[in-house]
């Protein structure tokens, strides 16, 4: 099978000027094609060896000089033979070198993945594994980074075993009892019992889901809460830079405004939003409503609050964020402890009237994290909780990432299970073990043990052209 599949040639670097440039071949016509644009090179070189070689056009001129790499099938990362010839990083050249490859019948354009694809069809690695190199090729965070690198070592490779591997030996001891009754008596013995560890299991990488998510794409956290609270201004200072206008003017935030930033290795997406109020103008309405919106879709709002605002006005307020976990905090702290020396001085920027009037009521929380985003104080204390209600506890790079594709085919394997663990009770053997084959199929699916075409043409559609 290996060997009529075409050989498969692109560039393995990004088509930008760079340091050194990568063509990849795959494939069994790798070496011949690989010496054709390298001629130099002996016509059985040691595999893994690195040859320096002038690479040459159709005429036998020199083009560059680079070194070019030979992998014997199937000790490759393709399992096929592979050739690399590492040139100096011009895209013109790289095109030109990658041109007169595909000239050759045998010889065809990667598709996306192609080579991982290859990998995975060879058998050099699980489905998950191949999954992590995209995850890893798509990191943006140091916490992404980590946890694909997790995924490239068999983290989740090695928990999908350890719940398929049983799940088969049950499956088996089913169908064994229902074919060969009098040879397996008793196989099926503790059938409920397994059934119902195996989906507790499931479940338990299913809860990773979550944690997944959040690596992958960064967590996105919106600061809200009503006009003027100071939401911009500990924007700012979240961000670590003057990104949104800050004004006294209630209402100056009528866009969201977004900026990425990283804490603790973990990707975080912050959003300033436009502070809510009853009766605003026409724009700034449009504004508020693109903030419900907004609210909807993050995984933490921060609902910043006037200094000193009651239970109740906290309250109305938090009802803005619907489902969406909130955190409230009592914003300008710096007021809310200076409000009696403020009220003899007169008011300084930024203290307006109602700001003070609200904390000499005597209204305060006293409950709610207090920062200012003025002078920084609570700034810490408020991201370290942040983070603590984002990610909980534990490091990043020890997550089994589980994507909302694996999350699918865990919750199909799980409810099969908790329809087999039904089953057991009131039906016959043969609807609980039809009902572990289902399990056992959707875990496949994970896996890449039962994968389909389709779903591999899904999966590889994402990768980059020369992965
Ligand atoms: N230049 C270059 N760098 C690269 C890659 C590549 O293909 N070329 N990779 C890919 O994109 C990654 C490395 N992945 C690889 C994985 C396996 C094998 C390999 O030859 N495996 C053999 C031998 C194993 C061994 O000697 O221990 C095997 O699995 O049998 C090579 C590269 C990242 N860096
Ligand atoms: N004393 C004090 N003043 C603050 C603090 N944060 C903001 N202010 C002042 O309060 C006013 C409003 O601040 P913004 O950061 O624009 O408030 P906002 O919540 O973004 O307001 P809108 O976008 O209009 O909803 C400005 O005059 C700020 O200087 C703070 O922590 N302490
Ligand atoms: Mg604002």
């Amino acid at each position: 099978m290996m060997s009529d599949s075409p050989t498969i040639a692109a560039l393995a670097t990004a088509p930008a000027a760079g340091a050194v440039g990568i063509l990849r071949l795959s494939g069994p016509a790798a070496l011949d094609v690989g010496r054709l644009l390298a001629p130099g090179v002996p016509a059985q070189p040691t595999p893994r060896h690195a040859y320096l070689a002038t690479f040459v056009d159709a005429e036998g001129r020199a083009l560059d000089e680079g070194l070019f790499l030979y992998f014997r099938a199937p000790q490759s990362f393709t399992g096929e033979d592979v050739v690399e010839l590492q040139a100096h990083g011009s895209p013109r050249l790289l095109s030109l070198l990658l041109a007169r490859a595909l000239e050759d019948a045998r010889v065809r354009p990667a598709a996306p993945g192609e080579f991982t694809r290859r990998a995975f069809l060879n058998g050099r690695m699980d489905l998950t594994r191949a999954e992590a190199v995209a995850d890893l090729v798509a990191a943006d965070s140091e916490a992404a980074v980590r946890a694909a690198a997790a995924g490239l070592s068999g983290v989740l490779a090695s928990r999908v075993r350890a719940l398929e591997e049983p799940l088969r030996e049950l499956h088996a001891d089913l169908e064994g009892v229902l074919n060969f009754p009098d040879e397996a008596e008793g196989a099926d013995a503790e059938a409920a019992a397994r059934v119902a560890a195996l989906r507790a299991q499931a479940e338990v990488l299913l809860a990773e889901a979550g944690r997944g998510r959040l690596v992958r794409r960064g967590a996105r956290v919106a600061l809200f809460g009503p006009v003027n609270a100071g939401k911009s201004t500990l924007f700012n200072r979240l961000v670590g830079e003057a990104r949104a206008l800050v004004d006294d003017e209630p209402g100056t935030t009528r866009d969201a405004l977004e900026a990425r930033v990283e804490w603790d290795g973990l990707g975080v997406t912050l959003f300033d939003t436009a502070g809510l109020r009853e009766a605003p103008g026409r724009v700034e309405a449009l504004g508020i409503a693109r903030t419900r919106e907004l609210l909807a879709g993050v995984d933490l709002a921060v609902l910043v609050l006037p200094p000193g605002a009651s239970e109740a006005e906290a309250e109305a307020w938090l009802r803005e964020a619907g489902a969406t976990p909130v955190l409230a905090v009592d914003g300008k702290c710096d007021v809310a402890g200076a409000a009696l020396t403020v009220s003899k001085e007169g008011l300084r920027v930024g203290y307006t009237v109602a700001d003070v009037a609200q904390v000499m009521s005597g209204a305060t929380s006293g409950t709610r994290p207090r920062v200012s985003g003025l002078t920084g104080e609570g700034v810490e204390p408020l991201r370290a909780t942040m983070l603590g209600r984002l990610w909980g506890g534990g490091t990043p790079s020890a997550v089994a990432l589980v994507s909302e594709r694996h999350a699918d085919a865990l919750r199909r394997a799980a409810e099969a299970l908790s329809r087999a663990g039904a089953a057991s009770q009131a039906s016959t053997l043969e609807v609980v073990s039809g009902e572990v084959g289902l399990a056992l199929e959707a875990l496949g699916e994970v896996s890449g043990t039962t994968v389909s075409e389709a779903l591999l043409d899904a999966i590889f559609q994402r990768f980059c052209i020369g992965k």
